[in-house]
């Protein structure tokens, strides 16, 4: 069936042999063609250091398609509309050869001339692709150009400005789709329906309901491969810089004027303007840093034994913080974030704590009344759950706290897409407001630029500080402990039971 009428285009892969494209890009691609909203009028036209023939591709691309799909019946048609060209981007000469190749598809697929140029790779090589692209032709076409980049978007907020200045060369913003594939999930997309179209949320949120909000995303997994990156970046570039801020942002901004992509954007450049910036010292009293040893078994491998890793890293592989958002609605209301690898669970959850009612009838000494939480389940399961008390089933009036879920997949029935998955489509229609912009990045590194130069500074002398498979370092509880909260379990039975 027809998902969304798309317009012909292009999608030009630079890094199409690498895991990104083979993980994330090709089985999307699919997916929005088996429902239609790719059709007739597209190719992809994929990009590799090697020297691969258009056969090679398409097995490559057959692969990632039977492990990632359920449906095989169109992978055929579908590769049709693929073709790879071998190419190195640092070879200034090559980019005709290119152009040549893109006008080709252009004819053959009638692609009325739209080009997405997704840079599916390393950084360091954005901008050296995007001033070819321009000087050599390749966006002078007739129709659209948009160019889609994967994190990270530099290293701190200097080298963020100079790869945004060099792209911007050749790009004007509005083309311009920097991908935070949290924005592309399901439930981080519902946040806003939640808060804006339920008449029993928006009035009390804020600073006079709401104690705190706590925002976790632990992982299971270590850094496997990715050794080399990580040490470089560590979890406060790799996801507070951008996925648990965005959750920030989308969570405390003002209502927008309307569903524009500017208007939204506009309201969460507010919300990322009013953090409370921490430097120095100071840091210490809002973030605290963890790094994995092995597990309580010994089984698994600490941080420091991964490949290309120092066995001596100082780099943080969990980062819990305190994010004050110094604005009219939120004074006083601690944003908990907690990300980390390596932890217990595979989770990604939102959990609203509202405040205690003024005088508790019910209370009774053996019991305390559980505090109204209202939970956002990111992933793996995508729902709302809200606490709520009630009288307890018996004699007398004691409480007991009940629990109102709504699980997305259980209720829609179909598993929801794939976040790459939205987010090319949106790119096709031209729709940006689930990438982020300029603003957004540069808010967001001017804040944790500061935590990160102080962390350089200072060695933190306990890592490895909290064991593989476990919800990270005690500091992280003693954060919450110091203000009287603590983090409420997000793994999916203790939430869900
Ligand atoms: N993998 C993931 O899950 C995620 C990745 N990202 C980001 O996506 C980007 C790509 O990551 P990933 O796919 O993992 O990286 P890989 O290392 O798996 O792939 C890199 C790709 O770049 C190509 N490449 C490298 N140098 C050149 C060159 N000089 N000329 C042409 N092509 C070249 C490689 O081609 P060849 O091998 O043929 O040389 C390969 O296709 C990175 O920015 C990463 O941070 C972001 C989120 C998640
Ligand atoms: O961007 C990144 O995200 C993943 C976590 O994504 P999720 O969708 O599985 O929650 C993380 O593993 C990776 O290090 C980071 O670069």
């Amino acid at each position: 069936m027809k998902q969304t009428s798309t317009p012909p285009t292009l999608i030009m892969i630079f890094g199409a042999t690498g895991d990104l494209a083979k993980r994330k890009l090709y089985p999307s691609l699919y997916q929005l063609y088996l429902k239609g909203s790719l059709e007739k009028q597209f190719a992809v036209l994929g990009i590799g250091r090697r020297e691969w023939s258009n056969e090679q591709f398409t097995t490559h691309i057959r692969d990632s398609l039977m492990t990632a799909s359920d449906n095989h019946d169109h992978i055929d048609s579908f590769i049709e509309h693929c073709v790879y060209e071998s190419h190195d981007v640092e070879d200034s000469s090559s980019y005709i050869k290119l152009k040549h190749v893109a006008d080709e598809l252009d004819e053959k697929f009638d692609l009325k001339g739209n080009r997405i140029f997704y840079l599916a790779m390393a950084p360091e090589f954005f901008g050296t692709i995007t001033d070819h692209l321009k000087s050599d032709g390749l966006t002078d076409n007739q129709g659209f150009c948009r160019l889609v980049i994967e994190k990270p978007f530099g290293h701190s907020l200097p080298s963020a400005n100079a790869l945004n200045d060099q792209i911007r060369q050749s790009f004007p913003e509005e083309s311009i789709y920097r991908i935070d594939h949290y924005l592309g999930k399901e439930m981080v997309q519902n946040i806003e329906v939640i808060r804006f179209a339920n008449a029993l949320f928006e009035p009390l949120w804020n600073s006079r309901f709401i104690s705190n909000i706590q925002i976790t995303s632990s992982e299971v997994l270590g850094v496997e491969e990715r050794g080399r990156y990580y040490e470089k970046s560590g979890a406060l570039r790799d996801m507070v810089q951008n996925h648990m801020l965005q959750m920030v942002a989308l969570l405390a901004m003002e209502p927008p004027i309307s569903l524009s992509t500017d208007e939204i954007r506009s309201e969460k450049v507010r919300v990322l303007r009013a953090m409370r910036p921490v430097e120095g010292k100071e840091v210490d009293n809002y973030f605290i840093r963890g790094q994995y040893g092995s597990d309580y078994k010994r089984e698994q491998k600490g941080y420091r034994e991964n490949d290309n890793v120092d066995s001596e890293s100082n780099t943080e592989t969990f980062v819990a913080g305190k994010v004050m958002i110094d604005n009219f609605r939120w004074a006083g209301v601690p944003f908990y974030i907690r990300t980390g690898k390596s932890m217990a669970v595979k989770s990604t959850k939102i959990v609203v704590q509202f405040k205690d009612i003024p005088m508790n009838l019910y209370y009774n000494k053996e019991h305390s009344m559980d505090p109204n939480l209202l939970v956002i389940h990111i992933q793996p399961d995508e729902g709302i759950t809200l606490h709520l008390n009630a009288k307890k089933t018996a004699q007398g009036i004691d409480t007991d706290s009940v629990k109102l879920s709504y699980s997305a997949s259980s209720i829609d029935g179909i598993n929801t897409p794939e976040a790459y998955e939205k987010l090319l489509l949106d790119c096709i229609l031209g729709d940006a407001t689930n990438f982020t912009h300029w603003d957004e990045v540069k808010h967001s590194w001017s804040f944790v630029d500061k935590i990160s130069d102080h962390w350089e500074k200072t060695k933190d002398t306990s890592f490895p500080n909290y064991f593989a498979g476990s919800m990270g370092p005690h500091k992280s509880d003693l954060l919450l402990e110091q203000d009287g909260f603590e983090w409420w379990p997000i793994g999916e039975l203790e939430v869900d039971e």
